[in-house]
């Protein structure tokens, strides 16, 4: 069974502090929907409000049509048909993996749940490990039973809590890998919460970056990557430049050249462009201030007139600190933006 996940202006404050901020958000069966943002910005709040481990001020959760919390209702955890995974895999230490994977198959008569377990722990590879305890597995293994028993009892909806930051390296990447797979196969529609902005660029089917309670912008990874409504949701995603413009007409007026910003409103605005998407040429306009090798790549930072500070990353010879250079924009790379101060 299949169900689409709805957050409607879901709002949460602890005291005078807004965790939450009407964050609306919809997570789609079968696809991974990633919540990025900083530390502190609310992504296990809101979490755990759609598993009911915490209650909301107001708005509404609903999975399938059903309201799950909402005015004057709180289903409680364990009937939500919710799965949870945690960075702490959570897992009991003085039951086997078997029993770990059953726990939650109270519903189910004693051979079924046996069979549902077993089955769970062959899909993460397991099944030959059934009777060990928590305690003998490496982190890897215990995040994929952590995983088949959020799995087992056919949850609608999965919720990951930095499920794989206990883990690093290549293994982070073929556990996250493979589990993912796994719960896109079951049809669940799934939340994963992360601060990796790698992990969430390459996890997500939909990427949400939040930031102080508010859900900025949603959207494939890339459409959010490379077209921010925002300087603040760009800057979730890694650097980008901000170039003071003055705007009329569809054309944006700045200090190194005129672009095209059609649709954007008349008055002070800025350009962002990402420091990948700023190409060096020869010129006089700008001075290259640092030149920085970056692995593969090199971070250059150029200064020009009224102050103007940009970043560039080049593949290829750099051009040397001191030199001057020019730069090309490609207007299918630029974004417009307001021009507050954020
Ligand atoms: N039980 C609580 N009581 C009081 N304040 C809380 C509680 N839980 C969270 N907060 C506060 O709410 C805000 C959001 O916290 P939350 O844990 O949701 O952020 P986060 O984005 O998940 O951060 P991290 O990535 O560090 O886990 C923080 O300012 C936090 O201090």
């Amino acid at each position: 069974m299949t169900a689409e996940v709805h957050i409607d202006q879901v709002r949460k404050a602890y005291g005078s502090r807004l965790a939450v901020a009407d964050a609306s958000q919809s997570l789609a069966p079968g696809a991974v929907t990633c919540l990025l943002g900083p530390s502190g910005c609310g992504k296990s709040t809101l979490l755990r409000l759609i598993a009911g481990l915490e209650r909301l001020d107001s708005g509404r959760i609903t999975m399938g049509g059903r309201t799950l919390s909402g005015a004057g209702v709180h289903v409680p955890v364990e009937r939500r048909r919710i799965g949870l995974v945690f960075q702490d895999f959570a897992l009991f230490p003085h039951l086997t993996l078997l029993q770990n994977v059953a726990f939650g198959l109270g519903g189910l008569a004693r051979a079924e749940r046996r069979a549902r377990a077993l089955e769970l722990l062959e899909r993460v590879h397991l099944a030959d490990r059934a009777n060990a305890y928590p305690h003998v597995l490496s982190g890897g293994e215990q995040q994929r039973v952590a995983l088949a028993r959020a799995l087992a009892p056919r949850p609608e909806a999965v919720l990951l809590d930095e499920p794989f930051s206990g883990l690093d390296g290549a293994l982070r990447e073929t556990v996250r890998r493979a589990a993912l797979e796994l719960i896109r196969e079951t049809g669940a529609a799934c939340l994963l919460v992360t601060h990796d902005v790698d992990e969430a660029l390459m996890a997500a089917d939909a990427l949400a970056v939040m930031h102080q309670g508010r859900i900025l912008q949603t959207g494939a990874p890339q459409d959010v990557y490379q077209r921010p409504t925002s300087a603040e949701a760009a800057r979730l995603l890694g650097p980008i430049n901000l170039i003071p413009a003055r705007i009329a007409d569809g054309v944006a007026f700045t200090a190194v050249g005129e672009f095209p910003a059609s649709g954007a409103p008349a008055g002070a605005g800025r350009l962002g462009v990402r420091p990948e998407d700023v190409a060096l040429t020869t010129g006089n306009a700008l001075r290259v201030r640092s030149v920085r090798f970056a692995g593969g790549r090199w971070t250059v930072e150029l200064t020009g007139p009224d102050g103007l500070e940009l970043r560039a990353s080049v593949t290829g010879t750099p051009p040397r600190e001191g030199e001057t250079a020019g730069i090309r924009l490609d207007p299918g790379r630029l974004s417009v933006f307001g021009s507050e101060k954020n």
